[in-house]
């Protein structure tokens, strides 16, 4: 299954195909026309499969890697000075290529990297978290955290091709499938009530991986289709933030070390909505219906941190301007809408 996005210039090609990751030179030869190749992984990843990867390469360029700690920890803005020396001992040039091989954490670090090292190097999006399959690695964006906030440091930058292999979720651990399912359940949310109706149905795991490839399909279709119609992200892309706002406030609570990506969004997707039925803007209902599908992933649906201490992060959101966030909001599972309001539509004196 194969998708492009276009994008001028920047267009790319997605392809998303069991055993992909067997036979990538083929596809990678024409593509990466420099002599040398620079995998950028975590230790986790890299264990599974970086040798498969690196063996094939090696016929045909020279290749590196710089191997880093897996976890939303090494998504910091601090770390990147140590990955420029490594590429730079490497003596990787601007005709070289960057493959960022791993979840969201490495696709979106090794993604800045690859937009910021010698001002800019090709790069080969590889995801292999289903959260990455179905959302990071598609899109362009890339970026680091702070400690005031998540992605705070970024760029847009496009891959030049995005190889899925869904065989790899084989080795993922449930934690990080169920993590990938919030963002699946995001989709069906602001896009797709069908999706979300089949996302309820299933019975167990073995049913939902006997779909999986149609699931990432969709979604990043999905996903295409709102980038190349605001790539930038001041109009309908904005949709692919429900939940964000909280759920990224959430993260950096935490110092991005209890819920994940996915779990943050979760909580984020549900309080959200429980706060604009409350307020007449979403179909009742529409909270419970999302509570239920999260309950069948593992995902949490609270976090209980007032939202006085949250609002900090949320002021520096990127959807942010002129003291107006624009939150998104749910009419309906399956039809959102975009909301600006000051914080305020956030009561203080609620947990979330
Ligand atoms: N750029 C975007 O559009 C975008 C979209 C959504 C999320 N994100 C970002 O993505 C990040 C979260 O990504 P994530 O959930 O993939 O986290 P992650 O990259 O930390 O991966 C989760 C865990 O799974 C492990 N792992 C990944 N693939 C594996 C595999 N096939 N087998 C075994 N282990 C594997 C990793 O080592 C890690 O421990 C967050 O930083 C989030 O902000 C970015
Ligand atoms: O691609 C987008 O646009 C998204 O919003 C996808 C989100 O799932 C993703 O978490 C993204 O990184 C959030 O973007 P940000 O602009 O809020 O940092
Ligand atoms: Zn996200």
């Amino acid at each position: 299954m194969d998708l492009r996005v276009n994008l001028g210039k920047d267009s790319y090609n997605i392809y998303i195909q069991q055993g992909l990751l067997d036979h990538l030179l083929e596809y990678l030869l024409p593509l990466c026309q420099g002599k040398q190749i620079m995998i950028i992984s975590d230790d986790q990843v890299f264990s599974y499969y970086g040798q498969k990867i690196e063996e094939q390469l090696q016929s045909h360029y020279r290749v590196g890697h710089v191997i880093l700690p897996h976890g939303e920890q090494s998504k910091r803005f601090d770390i990147l000075p140590e990955i420029y020396h490594q590429l730079l001992s490497f003596h990787l040039t601007r005709t070289d290529a960057i493959i960022a091989l791993g979840g969201g954490v490495i696709g979106d670090l090794a993604g800045f990297v690859a937009s910021t090292f010698l001002r800019g190097i090709q790069l080969i999006q590889i995801p292999t978290s289903l959260l990455a399959q179905v959302d990071s690695s598609v899109g362009g964006k890339v970026a680091v955290d702070l400690p005031e906030g998540k992605n705070l440091v970024g760029a847009f930058k496009h891959p030049a091709c995005v190889f899925i292999d869904p065989l790899t979720l084989k080795t993922l651990d449930q934690r990080y499938i169920n993590d990938g399912m919030g963002e699946v359940i995001k989709y069906g949310c602001i896009f797709d009530k069908d999706l979300f109706q089949k996302l309820i149905s299933y019975q167990s795991f073995e049913d939902l991986y006997q779909d999986i490839d149609e699931i990432i399909y969709r979604c990043v279709d999905l996903k295409r289709i709102v980038v190349e119609k605001d790539l930038l992200d001041f109009g309908d892309r904005l949709a692919l933030n429900f939940g964000h706002t909280l759920g990224h406030a959430i993260e950096q609570y935490y110092h991005y070390e209890t819920y994940s990506h996915g779990e943050a969004v979760s909580i984020g997707m549900y309080q959200l909505s429980l706060i604009s039925e409350a307020k007449g803007l979403t179909q009742k209902g529409t909270a419970n219906q999302i509570k239920k599908a999260l309950d069948l992933y593992h995902l949490p649906s609270a976090s209980h941190v007032p939202t006085q201490e949250l609002k900090k992060a949320m002021a520096l959101d990127k959807k942010n301007i002129h003291q107006k966030l624009n939150f998104v909001l749910l009419k309906e599972i399956g039809d959102c809408f975009i909301y600006p309001s000051d914080l305020s539509f956030i009561d203080e004196s609620q947990e979330v």
